[in-house]
């Protein structure tokens, strides 16, 4: 019987526990032991390794966050300590490790991977910014927009009641994908995101214009990458002459009961892992691409930049086109 392995690593989101879940359920379908480490890279360091039963599982499923904890690891980062950490799964019997991360878990993968050879590893891109090469979605994006989405509708309610213009900064860290997609989703009339350049002085013209023709309220979503959420509270204070308020997301963003779409996304992205495991592949991370679910390079995914699909892009730079103008 083979034993697998899978962790966290990173930030958490939601849909991880929906994998936990599958991870579990289908391991032990195809004949294999299922193991969780816990507390990502520190867990496995650590040798916080233990056999997964169905019981572990039950229930989960509905639940954000990661039954199994996760983890940043400064010390995974040292070779030594990667060594511990092969000893340790090693010690367990496991030929299989699958990673729920970001491309930061995957960078340290990949050098777990290039110091052994009697272990796959497999990473499934789990984090809400949505920024890795390779695939079009990761796991716990939609869960995150529909926070998002669930917020700036509450906060359009009081910004119309009282007519202020409303700074709402979202996270993604260097990446606008949460931004750009929560701003054309939820009709913001702002949208500032480091892939699209944009000049305040357009924006001004618009909107004292759209003031003028009778719009009481704005709505500005800014992403966390531009570190100017503040700045442009003032601007609008200051430009516009509108009282405003700034409202920074945080965590929330990263919490919540997993969407249908994020469920079946996990379900998906592990099977996906669990056959290519089970094929002996060494070193890969699944990927979504163009419908289906295929296994990528580590050093196509971990180590390339990624870029927001250019359709996408064009639509965020309508955000300072004349069709705004109408109010
Ligand atoms: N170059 C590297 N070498 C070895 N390990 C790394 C490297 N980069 C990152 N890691 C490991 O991966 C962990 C997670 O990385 P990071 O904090 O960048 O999050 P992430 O996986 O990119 O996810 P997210 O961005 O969604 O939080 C790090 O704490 C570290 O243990
Ligand atoms: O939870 P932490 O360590 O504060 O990290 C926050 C960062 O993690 C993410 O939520 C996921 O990478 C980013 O959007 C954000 O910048």
């Amino acid at each position: 019987m083979k034993n697998i392995a899978i962790l966290c690593s990173g930030g958490d989101v939601s849909g991880m526990n929906a994998a936990l879940k599958r991870f579990v359920d289908y391991a032990f379908d195809q004949g294999m032991r299922p193991f969780f480490v816990e507390n990502g890279y520190e867990g496995l360091i650590d040798n916080k390794i233990s056999a997964a039963a169905y019981s572990d599982v039950a229930g989960i499923i509905s639940i954000g966050g990661t039954k199994i904890r996760t983890s940043r690891s400064e010390r995974f980062k040292e070779s030594s300590y990667r060594q511990i950490a092969l000893e340790n799964l090693r010690e367990h019997g496991i030929t299989g490790l699958v990673v729920l991360g970001g491309d930061g878990s995957f960078k340290g993968m990949q050098k777990l991977s290039e110091e052994c050879n009697d272990i796959g590893f497999i990473g499934i891109p789990s984090t809400i910014d949505n920024d890795i090469a390779g695939t079009q979605y990761c796991l716990g994006v939609d869960t995150a927009l529909n926070a998002i989405r669930v917020a700036i509708d509450s906060i359009r309610d009081t910004a119309s009641s009282f007519g202020r213009a409303f700074v709402i900064e979202v996270m993604g860290r260097e990446c606008g994908y949460l931004a750009l997609v929560s701003a054309l989703t939820s009709g913001a009339e702002m949208c500032l995101i480091p892939e699209v350049p944009y000049n305040l002085e357009v924006y001004k013209e618009e909107f004292l214009e759209e003031k003028e023709q009778g719009r009481s309220y704005f709505i500005a979503i800014v992403s966390e990458a531009l570190k100017n959420t503040e700045q442009i509270v003032q601007w609008f204070e200051e430009e516009i002459a509108i009282e405003s308020r700034m409202t920074v997301l945080g965590h929330i963003q990263r919490g919540g009961i997993p969407t249908v779409h994020d469920r079946l996304m996990a379900f998906h992205f592990v099977t996906t892992a669990i056959d290519a495991l089970r094929e002996g592949i060494k070193s890969t991370v699944v990927c979504y691409d163009d419908g289906m679910f295929l296994c990528k390079d580590i050093k196509d995914v971990a180590f390339k930049k990624y870029m927001i699909d250019e359709d996408l892009l064009a639509l965020g730079k309508e955000f300072e086109s004349p069709q705004h103008k109408q109010v």
